[in-house]
């Protein structure tokens, strides 16, 4: 079954300032969702939101089953991932060994996930010695090794090379294609041209537009998008 979630009046405040809401929303049952908005518009807030880390004020967030399998079918990359201070092999089992996968399955599985995100060669390598790029793509392999449902990606690109970025995007895509939800955060508008399905447009936390992808790079709908598109300041 497709996992969706509706927000009603979700609001967020911190020491006294609303960082996020009230946001009213649906989120579509497929694809790939991308969060768009300016520096503090409320993007990360929005994802530990809807993973259900960040504790709401006031509202509700609701998936369509129970807490329970929201929370073990959800996986969630953090901006700077943290590694284990282990090998890449050890990284990329320690998610299946948290839910007692047979040895047999665990070997099986790291060795595939190795050769989708390219470290096959650095299995023993270990995880606090890659590159950026490297660290970035075994986070992303560690998250999908459990097959989740939903998958949360907080600028998953930042800082990372061309070559990194279109690897990053491939393995997406195949996410995608293989039935992960997707919904991520970035500041690349041209990954974001490339990856997006829908867009949420966030403005100071709160939800501005909500567009399939194709219409809100075309045909935004306020000023604000327009300008925010154009690379301009928005407030
Ligand atoms: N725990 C907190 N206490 C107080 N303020 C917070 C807290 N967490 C976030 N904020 C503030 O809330 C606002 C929204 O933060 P959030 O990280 O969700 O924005 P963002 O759109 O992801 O920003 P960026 O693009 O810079 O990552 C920011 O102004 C941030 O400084």
């Amino acid at each position: 079954m497709a996992m969706t979630a509706t927000l009603q009046g979700a609001l967020v405040k911190r020491k006294g300032k609303t960082i996020l809401g009230p946001v009213t929303c649906d989120l579509l049952p497929e694809g790939i969702t991308i969060v768009l908005g300016p520096n503090g518009a409320g993007k990360t807030t929005l994802l530990k939101v809807l993973h259900g880390v960040e504790r709401l004020t006031e509202g509700t967030v609701r998936w369509n089953v129970s807490d329970e399998e929201a929370h073990t079918s959800q996986a969630y990359v953090f901006q700077s991932p943290i590694m284990l201070r282990r090998s890449v092999r050890q990284n990329l089992a320690y998610p299946l060994q948290l839910i007692r996968a047979s040895k047999a399955d665990i070997v099986r599985q790291t060795s595939h996930w190795a050769q989708r995100i390219g470290l096959a060669d650095a299995l023993d390598r270990p995880a606090t010695r890659l590159s950026g790029g490297e660290k970035q793509k075994l986070a992303l392999g560690r998250a999908l090794i459990r097959k989740p449902k939903v998958l949360f990606l907080d600028e998953p690109c930042a800082n990372l090379d061309g070559r990194a970025t279109r690897e990053i995007e491939n393995v997406l895509q195949e996410a995608y294609r293989t039935g992960t939800r997707i919904i991520m955060t970035t500041h690349d508008l041209g990954q974001a041209k490339r990856l997006a399905s829908d867009v949420i447009f966030l403005l100071k936390g709160q939800v501005h537009e909500q567009l399939p992808g194709s219409l809100f790079f075309d045909n935004p709908q306020t000023s604000e998008a327009r300008a925010f598109l154009q690379g301009d300041i928005v407030e």
